[in-house]
């Protein structure tokens, strides 16, 4: 069986994948000082308590936070006895190389993401995804992860108007009804769920218009049902695709002997 890890800047994720449909998903946050034996202790009650028979064989990490990767390679060594695949390093092939300026370092994240879409989707995608920051990724035709834009996260912003702004609570971001709040909760609301839906809306716009072709639009993380409420022109939602992208490189680098 497979345990992917998906570790963002606020979260870490790891899937249990065996070959045929996620038998768990485990979060917690992410911290660069958390050991391999925290890892396990965390992971193994988890999966206790959720009565899994989990035989890990394999491990694959994409990781945004680099320091992150070296208590995983230890956690993995120690508890699996295995060598994980670390998306964005030498050693793990993806299907389709990405085409990015020279020198630049693609988030494992948004690479997996593309392998996911391109799986599910074909080519010709753009993912946005919301997580710390709110990204697109475009999907080339032939599966190419082809670049995108790096937008604040919707949670960022928040915390950025409370911490800047001596007056401003801090909110959980909701749907208002109204545009025009009329109370100064309402108020944050509307800036950051229009403001926001506005974002997205006009960035897929410009991003359509500048690819020139047909583009499927996919939503993921955990605030794309939210903003999918605001008909921001999603065809689809997939709260797993950046899981469901490391499973399918885990199958490639099998297929092709890297692993
Ligand atoms: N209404 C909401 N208001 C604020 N946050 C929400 C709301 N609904 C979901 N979330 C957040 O969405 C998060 C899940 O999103 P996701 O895993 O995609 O990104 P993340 O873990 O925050 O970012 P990263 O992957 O960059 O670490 C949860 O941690 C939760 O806090
Ligand atoms: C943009 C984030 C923070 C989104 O998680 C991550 O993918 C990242 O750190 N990327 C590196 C830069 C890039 O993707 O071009
Ligand atoms: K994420």
């Amino acid at each position: 069986m497979l345990l992917a890890i998906d570790c963002g800047n606020t979260n870490t994720v790891f899937s249990i994948w065996d070959g045929e449909e996620f038998l768990c998903t485990l979060r917690t946050s992410t911290h660069h000082a958390r050991t391999a034996d925290a890892y396990f202790t965390w992971y193994s009650t988890l999966v206790q308590h959720y009565g899994i028979e989990a035989d890990i064989t394999d491990v694959i990490i994409a990781s945004t936070v680099p320091r992150v990767v070296f208590n995983l390679r230890i956690f993995a060594d120690r508890f699996f006895g295995c060598r994980p695949l670390v998306v964005g390093k030498p050693d793990c092939l993806l299907p389709v190389p990405p085409r990015v300026d020279e020198g630049t370092v693609p988030g494992p994240d948004r690479l997996a993401n593309a392998v996911g879409a391109f799986d599910r989707h074909g080519g010709n995608v753009v993912v946005v995804d919301f997580g710390t920051a709110t990204n697109f990724d475009v999907v080339a035709a032939d599966g190419a992860y082809v670049g995108g834009i790096i937008a604040p996260g919707v949670n960022l912003s928040l915390e950025a108007l409370h911490q800047g702004a001596a007056a401003l609570p801090h909110i959980d971001v909701s749907r208002p009804d109204k545009v025009i709040g009329t109370n100064t909760v309402g108020c944050i609301q509307s800036g950051v769920y229009w403001g926001y839906s506005g974002l997205i809306e006009g960035l897929i716009a410009r991003i359509k218009a500048e690819y020139g072709m047909p583009m499927k639009v996919v939503g993921t993380g955990g605030l794309a049902p939210l903003f999918d409420q605001a008909d921001v022109g999603f065809d689809a939602i997939e709260d797993d695709l950046t899981m469901h992208g490391l499973t399918v490189i885990h199958r490639y680098n099998k297929d092709n002997g890297s692993v």
